[in-house]
């Protein structure tokens, strides 16, 4: 069956400009073997195929894997809009050791009733009962932050630990306060667990389960996971225990707090919690200390951009740079919001998102053979000219609702779009606003350099080589 399944493809992709490149490999010697020159060549692919044959279609073959890369919106929306088409590609199981098959990792059938259960969780009312706890962080970081202040420094190390501590809050109830106290089994396993998968990807003896064994790779990831699931597992039990005493703070309700009263209703057995849990710490940290990050460089390098959104901040806030955010002034932040989607397109934390396609899929003029990776890119559509001219130029205005109008509704998805979107895009954006109103009520943001003077690369989640160096003024 893989052998007529890899002549179906072969055929059909055949009839799909691009070249396939050398028999066996394919086009694999044609691609970047580091994490930053990874992504330059699927740019320049993506550009070529628009040179070349006015193609919004990427088709590289690595090895036997077909892989195709849609680079518009209308190309795409089939694969978007499917309801059939939407398990993940295989490059994830890597994963699957430490999330199992939470939301992110789960096929089909185990997706769809876990995302009917969870979606509740993520209503904008229940959001309302995580916007104290993100103030309450955004103040601990506003607060570590003077003792780097008029001084260039590298800002992200401290973003991802407030991240990671957010989403630790938000996700179990549990303090972790890794901002103070980097030193904890749990954020350095979790941190390893990261650099792991890096090296999975990029090293091609590590790509077959037989090498990740021979050379160690998979003992040190199953350490790791071993001290990851230690916390989670301690932390389900003491809430399980204290909401059987009736001590459990209604008023303070963390998403696994949510999953435990889901139990009696639903089949939800611990593991199954935990599985969540684990994948939204996972899915809610790195992703949003990068979009932080690519957001404070962008306000930093556009001074008159950044004073724009400072002073909508104060005509929403007024001077007090102590209150909290609520929703109501999140809704006041338009300029804000333009900016931090600005920011998701020029960078999106997940620049590539895979799925393995079932069946023959029509896009656009080509059928896509069953059995191939296809990769929702939002690096790609981001940065495609013909859709964003001068992609490289940092704009909020390209978010004005009437330019928003003349686009296809897909050419912006730094949070994928259709059925299996982003199930946290609305508590990542509340998330940004609340922090970058705290940060810029209390400094200036500066940068002694120029704005394209950064290292785009991608460990999974899209990173700057160099760090987010910045100048923070006292306001
Ligand atoms: C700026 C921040 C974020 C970005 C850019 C982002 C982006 C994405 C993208 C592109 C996907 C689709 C992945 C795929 O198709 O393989 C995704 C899925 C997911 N995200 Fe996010 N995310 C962010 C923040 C969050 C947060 C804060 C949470 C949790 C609180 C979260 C939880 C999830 C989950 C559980 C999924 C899987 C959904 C499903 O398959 O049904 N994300 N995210």
């Amino acid at each position: 069956a893989k052998w007529a399944n890899f002549r179906h493809r072969k055929r059909l992709s055949a009839l799909i400009p691009g070249d396939e490149g050398l028999p066996i490999f394919g086009n694999i010697f044609e691609l970047g073997r580091t994490p930053e020159a990874g992504l330059r060549s699927f740019l320049e692919r993506a550009k070529a195929a628009r040179d070349d044959w006015n193609g919004t279609l990427v088709k590289l073959w690595i090895m036997h894997d077909s892989v195709f890369m849609p680079t518009s919106g209308e190309m795409l929306q089939p694969l978007l809009e499917s309801s059939e088409e939407i398990n993940k590609g295989e490059d994830y199981n890597i994963l699957k050791s430490w999330l199992g098959t939470g939301l992110l990792l789960a096929g089909a059938d185990k997706w769809r009733s876990r995302r009917k259960m969870l979606t509740p969780t993520f209503h904008f009312s229940q959001l309302d009962g995580y916007v104290a706890t993100m103030n309450r962080h955004a103040k601990v970081l506003v607060d570590v932050l003077e003792d780097h202040a008029d001084h260039e420094f590298d800002v992200f190390p401290l973003i991802k630990r407030c991240t990671l501590d957010t989403i630790c809050a938000t996700a179990m109830g549990k303090d972790l306060d890794s901002l103070h106290q980097p030193e904890q089994p749990y954020v350095e396993a979790i941190a390893k667990i990261g650099a792991l998968n890096v090296k999975q990807q990029m090293l091609p003896h590590l790509w077959s389960s037989f090498g990740r064994r021979l050379f160690g790779w998979q003992k040190e990831n199953d350490a790791n996971v071993t001290v990851a699931h230690a916390l989670t597992n301690e932390v389900i039990a003491e809430r399980i225990a204290s909401r059987a005493k009736g001590e459990a703070d209604v008023n303070k309700k963390a998403f696994l707090d949510r999953l435990i009263s889901e139990m009696d209703k639903t089949n939800l057995s611990i593991e199954d919690i935990r599985e969540e849990v684990d994948t939204f710490m996972f899915a809610g940290h790195d992703t949003t200390s990068s979009a932080l990050g690519w957001t404070i460089w962008c306000l930093a390098n556009h001074p008159e951009i950044q004073q724009r959104v400072y002073e909508e901040i104060t005509s929403v806030f007024g001077e007090d740079e102590d209150i909290d955010c609520t929703s109501d002034e999140m809704a006041q932040l338009v300029y804000l919001d333009r900016c931090i989607k600005e920011s998701l397109r020029l960078f999106p934390p997940v620049p590539f998102a895979l799925r393995r396609l079932d069946e023959d899929l029509q896009m656009g003029p080509y059928l896509l053979p069953r059995g191939s990776t296809l990769c929702i890119s939002p690096y790609l559509v981001h940065r495609n000219e013909r859709i964003y001219p001068n992609p490289l130029v940092y704009d909020p205005d390209r978010f004005l609702p009437e330019n928003v109008e003349r686009r296809h509704p897909y050419d912006f998805v730094p949070f994928s779009a259709g059925p299996r979107n982003c199930i946290g895009q609305k508590f990542a954006m509340n998330q940004l606003k609340i922090f970058i109103s705290w940060i810029l009520r209390r400094y200036r943001i500066e940068s002694e350099r120029a704005f394209d003077e950064r290292r785009e690369l991608t460990e999974v989640i899209l990173k700057s080589g160099d760090g987010i160096n910045i100048v923070l003024r006292d306001r």
